[in-house]
């Protein structure tokens, strides 16, 4: 049972399926996935056949079930760190609602039945960079990283930035330059995307101790990293254009998106608010989602690309 009083502010999900549901980061994973797909229809030109819809099936469900398992192992190393935070406090296993045991098996069983999938229904090198991607997160950046540096993020955001890879690797058994630059964008988009929560969460990061990059360096420096990522952010997602690799409606997307973002980070630097830095993480979800799917339709609106 955590032992620090209750801080939640948010209800504590009220059947046990929900509690498990809520453990594997539903919302953050769904985006993972979105990511793994797109990665899977830019390795095939055209739309796919009836054998490519299977492995397409078989590796969406597989990735979906490693990345749900890596974010409730996540949230069984972090009980004691979730039970202080207001933002993590209602979580099942930080209230002592699911015992260790609970979550592990359920993380264990998750992670084993995706790379089952993976292995029998994809390919084996999906697996092994899945399996990857998971120790990445799990291990490396939850374990290690993240209670021992502010680089944390920017270091563990290589995992959360392989999806397309993965997806990539699911089709064409291989890792193409093409998937290595939308991980590079990912990996970019991660430190503005997480520092921007950081910021108005500061004080829950001091009191859980964890050295997050407002705490440690201040929030200025902090504004001014947003910023300076933001700008590096858009030069990289200039990249599938330059390449060849996509057409204008992503250009356009890619200019219009990133030069939204870099305002917000200008703002955020200029005149700091919490409620300015929620809706610049907020617009740093929108970012993601809508430059992958302008990836997706330039692919097929402009199938001579690629
Ligand atoms: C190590 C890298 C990352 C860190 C440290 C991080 C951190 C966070 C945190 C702390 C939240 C919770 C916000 C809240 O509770 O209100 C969050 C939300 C979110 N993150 Fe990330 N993130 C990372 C990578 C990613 C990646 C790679 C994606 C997707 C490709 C992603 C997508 C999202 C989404 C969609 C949400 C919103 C969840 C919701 O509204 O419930 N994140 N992120
Ligand atoms: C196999 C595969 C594709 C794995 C993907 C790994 C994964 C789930 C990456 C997402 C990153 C994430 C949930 C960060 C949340 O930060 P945090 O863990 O610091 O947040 P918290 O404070 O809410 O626990």
């Amino acid at each position: 049972m955590a032992s620090s009083p209750p801080v939640t502010a948010k209800a504590s999900p009220s059947s046990t399926w929900q509690q498990y549901y809520q453990l594997t980061k539903p919302r953050v994973v769904q985006l993972i996935v979105f990511c793994a797909i797109i990665g899977m229809a830019l390795a095939i030109p055209g739309l796919p056949s009836g054998a490519q819809w299977g492995v397409i099936l078989a590796a969406t469900l597989g990735i979906w079930l490693v990345a749900a398992a890596a974010a409730a192992f996540n949230c069984l190393v972090e009980q004691q760190i979730d039970s202080k935070m207001k933002r993590t406090a209602w979580r099942a296993t930080a209230r002592g609602e699911l015992s260790r045991v609970q979550t592990l098996s359920f993380s264990a069983l998750l992670c084993g039945i995706g790379m089952a999938i993976l292995w029998f229904l994809v390919n084996p090198l999906t697996m092994w960079l899945t399996f990857a991607t998971f120790i990445g997160y799990a291990v490396i950046y939850t374990v290690i990283l993240k209670p021992m540096t502010p680089q944390n993020i920017v270091i563990g955001g290589a995992s959360g930035a392989m999806p397309p890879v993965l997806g990539w690797a699911a089709l064409r058994g291989d890792v193409g330059p093409e998937a290595m630059l939308l991980c590079l964008i990912i990996f970019l988009w991660t430190p503005p995307h997480f520092w921007a929560l950081a910021l108005y969460r500061t004080e829950e990061y001091r009191k859980a101790g964890l050295p997050m990059l407002p705490v440690t360096h201040g929030a200025q420096y902090t504004r001014l990293q947003i910023f300076l990522y933001t700008w590096i952010l858009l030069a990289a997602t200039l990249l599938p254009f330059l390449t060849g690799m996509s057409g204008w409606i992503y250009l356009v997307s890619a200019v219009l998106l990133g030069l939204g973002f870099c305002a917000y980070a200008w703002k955020l630097w200029l005149e700091y608010s919490d409620e300015l830095a929620r809706a610049t993480f907020r617009f740093s979800i929108l970012h993601l989602s809508l430059l992958f799917a302008a990836l997706l339709i330039d692919h097929y609106l402009l199938p001579w690309t690629t």
